[in-house]
């Protein structure tokens, strides 16, 4: 969840009340040049220091030794600040810094917080105290938006020192709690920098990051959510949380969706299943087909979809030998795919589809008037430039599609590598959502969606729960589901992806989780 810290007061649980725009780091330079320059020098910082000073006692009411770990920036220009502000305000508690370089070699705005905190009285040491426990506070504020990638030069002896200190931070016994983004990490992906993808193994101690000034992708999407951890948000009193100037003229790269995305609309009296749509589903290739039976990826979608106030669902199983009778849900459907009408409902395609779906995605490409895409039939259109170019060609006919890509998926589709698109999951996304017109959702934590008018948002729900089989096929059933009864299919997508993180994150500890519980329980 994210939580705002003002200014004025400790920091409180903020209402997600609306979609928050995320800035990349030359956005929020500028942001930050703009709101600097009306206000007197040095202000920012202070107000920085501050904010990360009630946070930190807020966080850590019971430490005995605060530490911070400076770097050779104005990151670290923040963490002197904060250390001043806590020797004041905690006279019984240690505050240590460490520092990466000499004072003469900061930028001016850090050397001028260094000397408040030589002058407040700070004890500078050269290395994580070794008896700091865990109700103590770790402070990073090495690196933070910046950071660049340095293959070409041999490593400084500043630099060897920061990765010193920045191990330290990660073996740090108590919490951490770190400056504008975890150190080490790209603001604008998500991705920690390759010289410091060792510190991605975090350790358990608790992490808090308090984003400064705007909010960044980094920090919700890729590793960013493990090395951050709760996120906590000051604007510097520049008017961003509130939505007031500077963020209005300079444009967010994505917005953050929360839980304002998910509007229950109200049923009226007089509804019936037909005002809710019908959700038609595709997939489940047969164990007669290839020996490897799928049939459960396509039920998972189909309950899903009827958990999720689909009026009517339909299933049309890859298996002719699937058992008839009464199903195991009664209330789905049964079909063969020959004999459903493929150009009414909106369509769920793929989950489970193996090889079989592949003869049937010409038909379902040219029918369907609202097409969710998922697993095997977007490997078999990766594979096929004929059907690529066919689902191209549905945006022109005002025929919608949403592709659901994992990471292995969208690479296929783009023909490149994994760990290319997870290197940069918005521009993937948003690529995606370009070369086949449509919406485009790539899963993983911090899901993103994307639109073919280059509009973006990450999803800010889910948990490492969804991490197991099946999973997927749920959230294409629940799109599917909010799409057949109304949304258009970006509201579709960016409520899906929060509907089924947010169930996850509301699980109780005690209630066994499994794709199957997870669609049963989407309607709480
Ligand atoms: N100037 C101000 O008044 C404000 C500054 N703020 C803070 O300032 C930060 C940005 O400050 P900077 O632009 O100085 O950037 P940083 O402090 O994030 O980092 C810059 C320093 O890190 C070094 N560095 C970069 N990449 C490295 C690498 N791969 N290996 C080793 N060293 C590397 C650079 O040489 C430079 O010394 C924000 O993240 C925020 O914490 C905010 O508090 C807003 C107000």
């Amino acid at each position: 969840m994210l939580r705002i810290s003002s200014l004025d007061a400790p920091p409180t649980s903020i209402s997600e009340n609306q979609g928050w725009p995320l800035f990349n780091t030359s956005a929020t330079r500028q942001i930050e040049k703009a709101c600097a320059s009306r206000l007197p020098p040095h202000t920012l910082m202070e107000r920085a220091g501050l904010a990360i000073a009630r946070l930190a006692m807020a966080l850590a009411p019971h430490a005995q030794r605060i530490w911070i770990a400076c770097g050779p920036g104005n990151n670290g220009g923040d963490g002197f600040e904060a250390a001043t502000q806590l020797q004041v305000r905690l006279p019984h508690t240690r505050i240590m810094v460490s520092q990466v370089r000499e004072p003469s070699q900061l930028p001016a705005d850090a050397q001028i917080s260094w000397h408040k905190a030589q002058q407040a009285g700070v004890q500078w040491v050269s290395n994580c105290p070794s008896d700091l426990s865990p109700q103590d506070l770790c402070i990073d504020a090495l690196l933070g938006i910046g950071i660049h990638h340095r293959a070409d030069r041999k490593p400084s002896d500043a630099d060897q020192r920061l990765q010193q200190l920045l191990k330290q931070v990660t073996q740090s016994v108590c919490p951490v709690l770190c400056l504008d983004i975890a150190s080490g990490l790209d603001a604008n992906t998500g991705q920690y920098l390759p010289e410091f993808a060792p510190h991605a193994m975090s350790n358990p101690s608790p992490r808090h990051t308090l984003a400064l000034l705007t909010l960044q992708p980094g920090l919700f999407t890729a590793q960013g959510r493990d090395a951050c951890g709760q996120i906590w948000w000051n604007d510097l009193g520049c008017g961003i949380a509130s939505h007031q100037a500077d963020a209005s003229t300079t444009q967010p790269v994505a917005h953050l969706s929360t839980i304002a995305n998910l509007q229950a609309k109200p049923r009226q009296h007089t509804s019936h299943k037909g005002s809710f749509g019908d959700v038609a589903v595709l997939g489940g290739e047969g164990l007669s087909q290839r020996g490897l039976s799928m049939t459960g990826a396509a039920w998972l979608a189909a309950l899903a979809a009827l958990h999720s106030g689909a009026g009517r669902v339909m299933l049309a199983l890859l298996d002719e030998h699937a058992p008839q009778g009464i199903p195991p849900w009664p209330e789905i459907m049964l079909r063969r795919p020959s004999a459903q009408d493929w150009s009414q409902p909106t369509v769920v395609c793929g989950c489970g589809g193996g090889e079989a779906v592949q003869a049937w995605l010409p038909h379902i490409l040219g029918q369907a008037p609202q097409l969710v895409l998922d697993a095997d039939a977007l490997n078999a259109i990766a594979a096929s430039p004929a059907l690529a170019q066919q689902l191209t060609a549905r945006a022109a006919r005002q025929q919608p599609t949403i592709l659901t890509p994992h990471p292995l998926e969208a690479a296929r589709l783009l023909q490149t590598s994994t760990t290319a698109i997870q290197a940069h999951r918005l521009q993937a996304c948003l690529q995606l959502a370009q070369k086949f017109q449509c919406t485009a959702l790539l899963k993983g934590s911090g899901t993103v969606i994307a639109n073919a008018q280059r509009k973006i948002w990450v999803n800010s729900s889910g948990n490492a729960r969804l991490a197991s089989g099946g999973t997927g096929d749920v959230l294409a059933g629940l799109i599917g589901a909010l799409w057949a009864q109304g949304s258009n299919a970006d509201e579709a997508a960016i409520q899906g992806a929060f509907k089924h993180g947010h169930t996850a994150d509301q699980w109780p500890a005690d209630r066994p989780f499994s794709a199957g519980a997870l669609a049963m329980h989407l309607a709480q």
